[in-house]
């Protein structure tokens, strides 16, 4: 029996936080090991992970160097699992290795409405039917399930908490992992165009404002334990992790004070991305539109 289910929890409020005042962050394999750590072990199938219930891979997208998530529990007999932000391109690929890890899909999630690719979970649920598609209700997007800050995603014994991150986008959510026994240490944040590896996500566009999302990030993302994990949904640079520790002494933007961060922000001069008219519609509807040209 899969236990899949949301609830919800209250957040810190969004409010600006004090610059860090220690650099009392070590990557993962520095850190003393904690629960479970002495039954944790990598093996042919399980890739290494920071907690013996989770099974996680990190899949890449290149034509808009997207990460996809996969996070499963593997101690669960039904072994459930998530994606979080997967694209339509590499939905094949994707689900796959779900099959091949012999996991049960249960929820495709999204951490916000993006510009650049269509997203996978449209496809994903014309593949797996029973999948259910998540996203934010501050994204005005439609799923099957819409979620709010706080709110829980189950799967198995390990959850993932949504944080509402608005700045990049309107309904930008950054899912963290738990805190609590059976949850991943250290914690990990999925942060979409929120914090990015040395960067952030844009703001010139989507209900944009650069300075919602630095107090979004200062307040949700950078209060979290300095060595919580970074997973951002894209790296342009050949990046795949960073911590919050790291990214709140060496992001060169959002180290900035607010006036500076805007600053930058405001001169960026990207070009427009080269799919947001296709990606954005389809997106509002979780990709499902051309679910059935490309099943
Ligand atoms: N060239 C790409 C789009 C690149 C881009 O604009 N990336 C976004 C995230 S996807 S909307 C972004 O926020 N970038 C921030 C940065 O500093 O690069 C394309 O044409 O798709």
């Amino acid at each position: 029996m899969i236990r899949a289910c949301l609830w919800r929890a209250p957040l810190p409020t969004l409010r600006s936080q004090p610059p860090p005042s220690s650099s009392s962050f070590l990557p993962p394999h520095y850190l003393p090991r904690r629960r479970n750590s002495s039954r944790f072990l990598g093996s042919a199938m399980v890739s290494i992970s920071p907690s013996s219930h989770l099974l996680f891979r990190q899949l890449f997208e290149k034509d808009s160097s997207t990460y996809t998530y996969l996070l499963a529990d593997v101690t669960h007999p039904d072994k459930p699992a998530v994606l979080i932000d997967p694209v339509d391109k590499t939905v094949d690929r994707d689900l796959s290795v779900v099959r091949e890890l012999g996991l049960k899909l249960v929820y495709a999630m999204n951490t916000h409405v993006h510009a650049d690719h269509v997203t996978g979970t449209g496809l994903i649920k014309t593949k797996v039917p029973d999948v259910k598609s998540v996203i934010s209700r501050a994204s005005g997007a439609k799923a099957d399930v819409l979620i709010e800050p706080g709110d829980k995603i189950a799967f198995g014994d390990l959850f993932l908490e949504a944080r509402p991150t608005p700045g990049h986008t309107l309904g930008c959510v950054t899912y963290v992992t738990g805190d609590g026994p059976a949850q991943p240490y250290p914690r990990m944040a999925f942060t979409g165009d929120a914090v990015l590896i040395r960067g952030c996500g844009r703001t010139d566009f989507q209900g944009g404002s650069s300075e919602q999302l630095y107090e979004s990030v200062h307040s949700q993302i950078f209060t979290l334990p300095k060595e919580t994990l970074i997973y951002p949904a894209h790296d342009y640079k050949g990046f795949t992790v960073s911590t919050v520790g790291e990214e709140m002494l060496y992001n060169p933007r959002l180290t900035k004070d607010m006036d500076k961060f805007k600053d930058i922000m405001a001169n960026l001069n990207l070009p427009y991305p080269k799919m947001i008219d296709v990606a954005v519609p389809s997106n509002m509807v979780c990709g499902f539109q051309d679910a059935t040209s490309k099943a």
